[in-house]
């Protein structure tokens, strides 16, 4: 299905060029089936269209008839101004992909025409690598060869997960963000490598391939963190005492904090968003 379906990107910023970058690597669509588009930033188009061959294009010029599917890539305090572009440009059969965290499809579709096709999804930046853990939650009009349309995507650049629209806010907090977490750990690791005398380089890919080793253990033996956890700490060793100084220094629950925390961001956007909506006033997204 995707092999002649026209993709349009309405924002052109870390998201979408994680997107762009994973689907262009996959070789699953080409290059010119590809649009990008922001408001202003025509220096970011025009590097986009010169690393990966896509079609970066003002929004002024973009056909909005000649698109089978738009993905919102946009900062959700800007959806309305994005909606106000295309609401009444689009017919009901151009289906709309959002990745923005907190906007429900029911906002959507409330702010588009009746009838419009949307399916929210949240991506992460290891798209650019074909690596994302990826929800998917269609709207109320969206049929299903648009649903599969939309997995079919998504399989491109990672896993994909279709979910209750309800836990996008635990999946945003989880997977969404969560690059971001092993990022700050790896930060922190390498510090103390560097301190400890070994050079950055070769600290972050040690750090690297300890975590990418981990994650496959998970992903390939049926068995939990906790059993594999406990198959690394010998008694009185040194991940028990690495363990202990974590658990003394709060680490385990500062992480079940960060997930508890974005998540419900997450939950605010949508809460501030459909308050605005309902008092008519300006997004007030703070
Ligand atoms: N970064 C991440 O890891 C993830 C982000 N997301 C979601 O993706 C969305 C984008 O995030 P991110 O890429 O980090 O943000 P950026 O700030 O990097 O990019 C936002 C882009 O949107 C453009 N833009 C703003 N308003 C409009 C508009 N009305 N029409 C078209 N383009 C517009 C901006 O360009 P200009 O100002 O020139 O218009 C810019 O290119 C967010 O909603 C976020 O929640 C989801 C999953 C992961
Ligand atoms: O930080 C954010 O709001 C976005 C959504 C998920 C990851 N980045």
């Amino acid at each position: 299905m995707l092999h002649d379906k026209t993709i349009a990107f309405l924002g052109a910023g870390s998201m979408a060029e994680a997107m762009i970058s994973g689907l262009v690597k996959s070789e699953k669509m080409k290059a010119n089936q590809i649009f990008v588009t922001n408001r202003s930033n025509h220096k970011r188009l025009g590097a986009l269209e010169k690393t990966y061959g896509i079609n970066g294009v003002n929004q002024k010029e973009l056909k909005l008839d000649q698109i089978d599917v738009f993905i919102l890539a946009m900062k959700p305090k800007d959806v309305d101004g994005a909606l106000d572009h295309i609401r009444d440009r689009i017919k009901p059969h151009q289906l709309i992909m959002s990745v923005l965290a907190g906007i429900t499809t029911s906002y959507l579709e409330q702010n588009l025409h009746y009838g419009q096709q949307i399916v929210r999804v949240m991506p992460n930046t290891s798209s650019t690598i074909g690596e994302s853990a990826t929800a998917i939650s269609p709207g109320q009009e969206t049929a299903n060869k648009n649903i599969k349309l939309t997995k079919e995507l998504f399989k491109c650049i990672g896993k994909v997960y279709e979910i209750e629209e309800k836990n996008m806010d635990i999946f945003t907090g989880l997977a969404g963000s969560g690059p971001a977490y092993f990022y700050y750990l790896m930060e922190h690791m390498e510090q103390e490598g560097v301190h400890a005398g070994l050079d950055a380089e070769t600290t972050r890919q040690i750090i690297a391939q300890t975590i990418v080793g981990a994650a496959k253990m998970i992903q390939d033996q049926d068995k939990t963190p906790t059993v594999l956890r406990e198959k690394v700490t010998s008694p009185n060793g040194t991940t028990a005492a690495g363990l202990n100084a974590l658990e003394v220094h709060g680490g385990g629950i500062a992480i079940s904090k960060a997930v508890e925390h974005a998540t419900k961001r997450s939950k605010e956007i949508s809460d501030q968003i459909q308050e605005s909506l309902l008092v008519g006033s300006s997004k007030q997204i703070s």
